[in-house]
């Protein structure tokens, strides 16, 4: 699904640079759940945004479902970005003005979905999420194991192929981060949905079914 050739990062620094990713080669196939660990600085951050087209590489080769991504027009990476790739963030990045329904129902919109199939798949998230009652909440009205199930339930809502999470149970307490994780992991078995997270603990790779280490920018 997923093939990373030879992709480096790296960013200026005075008249030289500093390099954040060397000649990274992956393949994640659909269906895995995999963890990517490794120590701080070491690159993880930089790798989930270049997989999940937030950043670029300096070089190098991306492969999604057989496509070479720099290859692609902007609207097909856009529709890439807004139909394959659902992105679930540490700190949750939920729009603080927005109800949890329509931070929900935000990647919709962008897909221009017609009302009523909106109303629908929202409802049907809400339903299975538990989150029902909350609907009509802003952000800040939630515990952050809330936020972070909307988090998700707006990563899943456009029924990506797979989700990038980067450290989703970083901010959560363990009961909340348990919570977490087994819905990752229901997402990956029953929906199929494949699932690259980044994490520090050991108890999170566990609920997945590889580990990638790297350290100083490279896989080991
Ligand atoms: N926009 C940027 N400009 C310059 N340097 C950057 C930029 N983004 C990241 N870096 C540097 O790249 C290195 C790797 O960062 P990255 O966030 O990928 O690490 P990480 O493994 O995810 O770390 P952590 O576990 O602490 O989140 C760091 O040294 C960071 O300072």
């Amino acid at each position: 699904m997923i093939q990373l050739r030879n992709i480096t990062k790296h960013y200026p620094v005075g008249f030289g640079k500093h390099e954040i990713l060397k000649d990274v080669d992956l393949t994640i196939h659909e269906g895995e759940f995999v963890s990517v660990m490794g120590p701080s600085g070491s690159g993880k951050s930089t790798l989930l945004h270049i997989l999940g087209l937030l950043e670029e590489p300096s070089s190098g080769e991306y492969l999604f479902q057989g496509e070479l991504v720099h290859r692609m027009n902007d609207k097909k990476r856009t529709q890439l970005h807004r139909g394959a790739i659902g992105f679930v963030f540490q700190a949750y990045h939920l729009i603080d003005e927005l109800t949890v329904y329509e931070n929900i129902e935000t990647p919709l919109l962008y897909k221009n979905m017609p009302s009523s199939e909106r109303k629908s798949k929202v409802a049907d998230i809400l339903d299975r999420f538990n989150i029902v009652a909350k609907k009509d909440l802003f952000p800040n009205q939630l515990s952050g194991g809330q936020q972070q199930l909307v988090g998700i339930a707006r990563a899943i809502v456009g029924e990506p192929a797979v989700i990038f999470a980067d450290e989703p149970t970083g901010n959560l307490h363990s009961d909340q981060a348990r919570e977490i994780m087994e819905l990752f992991a229901e997402l990956n078995k029953k929906d199929k949905i494949t699932i690259v997270q980044v994490t520090h603990s050991d108890v999170n790779a566990a609920f997945g079914n590889r580990i990638i280490r790297i350290r100083d920018g490279q896989v080991l």
